[in-house]
């Protein structure tokens, strides 16, 4: 059978098409992405040739499980600090102690920012996605960002210094703004709750100049981290407070924490069975933390022994008790014991071993009481005594809880403080109202009521020692 042309004809048309259509499906299958490319290669030299920025982008959630990223969190706090003022939309969440609020920019905001004379830029976006898991109700992913666009011609300074900055203030503020928790050794282990004590520097009782010189000494100790690095010193440093019951020396802890942010480790060493125990205890701390040791004098008599102040104190109690626990407990105070070479060798030691500031606080009573070995400088950095109060002292309370800064009583006070000795525990606690009409002179006026009463008692007892001082002389020379 003859083909006929047509026919031959249609069938080579018919295997050009098919070719064409092949080469299409090519063509459609591989050019798209060498397109593409080709494309995007042009278009970014063009891009870098008339947009010559260079841009970051910071995932809020990073790696395969998600995690929170810390640059994120680092930026968002420097943001939030440095730039807020710019954005002019903001989001507010609750801050610490859920009092304050906290603004930070919102999203699709872009701020400028500027570093050793450089502009720079902070952008935040999200994308949205809608989440692939099966739920009966829809969710959307977000996923935040922040974007950092600078001029390629900064690339050093900003990836470099810049981005250091930012994320070293960023954890600062964080730290700054975090819940502080206060911890207690329950015997071996610490547990801990919020701390929220609102003492402050402002509201301690002091004189102006010792109370400048203690910030000084604290804020130049929480940044001198490189200071220590260079003199090979471990970051640390020690704080003796001392004076009466009554002084404040728990409230200057108190507002230490607040000045610096840090975390406060009340340690109990009467609960403490042994060195090991102690030493765990203490690498178990955290950095940017306050350890206190509370009445050092009663934890640790002189001879390095521990003294049982529970057993002194509740005698009677005790007693009762005693034939329960007799056979557990006899067992465990006797082998319980913190040697006063023991701490002091954490002191020394163990802060070479754990990186981080920390300060370590003790307080006592009776300083004189106190082992030289103990409190000598570089164990115990500084000394602080808390005494009576003072004027100056009185003023800082009335201002506190009577909101007055003067008042024609204040001279008479300022007279009787001179030759009584009144803490500042019994200063505020005659200033404290009592009902609500918060008279303050009523207030002064109980409060000189006091102060003569102290007055007259001292004269009384330094009279009846003077007798009995000319008794005893006499007693001699007879
Ligand atoms: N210097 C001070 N400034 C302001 N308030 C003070 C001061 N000293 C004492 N107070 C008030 O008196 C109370 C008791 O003070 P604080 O517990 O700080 O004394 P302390 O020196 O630690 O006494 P102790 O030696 O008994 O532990 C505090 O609640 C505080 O309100
Ligand atoms: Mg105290």
């Amino acid at each position: 059978m003859m083909k006929s042309p047509t026919g031959d004809m249609f069938a080579g048309v018919g295997s050009i098409v098919a070719t064409l259509m092949f080469v299409w499906a090519m063509f459609q299958q591989f050019f798209p992405s060498q397109l593409r490319n080709q494309i995007e290669k042009h278009t970014q030299r063009f891009v870098n040739f008339v947009y010559p920025y260079i841009q970051i982008t910071f995932h809020e959630f990073t790696g395969e499980r998600l995690m929170r990223s810390e640059a994120y969190s680092a930026i968002e706090n420097y943001l939030s600090s440095n730039t807020s003022s710019q954005a002019k939309r903001l989001k507010a969440d609750i801050g610490k102690n859920n009092q304050s609020l906290v603004l930070s920019m919102d999203d699709h905001e872009e701020v400028a920012d500027v570093f050793n004379g450089t502009k720079l830029w902070w952008a935040s976006g999200k994308n949205t996605f809608k989440s692939q898991a099966v739920s009966f109700h829809q969710t959307t992913d977000e996923k935040r960002y922040y974007k950092l666009i600078f001029h390629k011609r900064h690339r050093d300074l900003i990836i470099g210094q810049y981005l250091n900055h930012v994320l070293k203030e960023g954890s600062a503020i964080k730290v700054r703004n975090r819940q502080r928790k206060l911890y207690t050794n329950n015997g071996s282990y610490w547990s801990h709750v919020v701390f929220q004590h609102p003492a402050t520097f402002q509201t301690l009782a002091m004189e102006p100049e010792k109370k400048m010189e203690i910030i000084e000494d604290l804020v130049t100790f929480s940044k001198a981290e490189e200071f220590y690095a260079r003199i090979g010193r471990a970051w640390k440093r020690g704080y003796l407070l001392y004076g009466p019951p009554g002084t404040g020396k728990s409230t200057m802890i108190a507002a230490m924490a607040n000045l610096l942010g840090y975390d406060l480790y009340d340690l109990e060493l009467t609960a403490v069975k042994d060195n090991n125990e102690l030493r765990r205890l203490l690498i178990e701390t955290s950095s940017k933390s306050i350890i206190v040791i509370e009445d050092i004098d009663c934890s640790i008599d002189l001879t390095g022994q521990r003294k049982k102040k529970k057993e002194q104190k509740e005698e009677g109690q005790e007693k009762a008790d005693q034939k329960q626990k007799q056979g557990t407990e006899e067992k465990e105070s006797r082998s319980s014991q913190i040697t006063l070479s023991g701490l002091l060798n954490f002191i020394d030691g163990i802060w070479s071993a754990c990186g981080g500031e920390r300060l370590i606080v003790f307080t006592t009573n009776y300083v004189e009481k106190l082992d030289p070995a103990l409190i000598r400088k570089g164990r115990m950095d500084k000394h602080i005594e808390l005494s009576y109060c003072s004027f100056e002292g009185f003023k800082v309370l009335a201002k506190n809880y009577l909101n007055i800064e003067s008042h024609y009583l204040f001279g008479k006070i300022g007279e009787l403080l001179k030759e009584t000795k009144i803490t500042p525990a019994d200063v505020a606690e005659h200033l404290m109202p009592k009902n609500a009409s918060g008279d303050a002179e009523f207030h002064l006026n109980t409060l000189i009521q006091a102060l003569e009463l102290a007055k007259e008692e001292a004269k009384v007892k330094s009279e009846q020692e003077e007798k009995k001082e000319m008794l005893s002389a006499k007693a001699t020379s007879d």
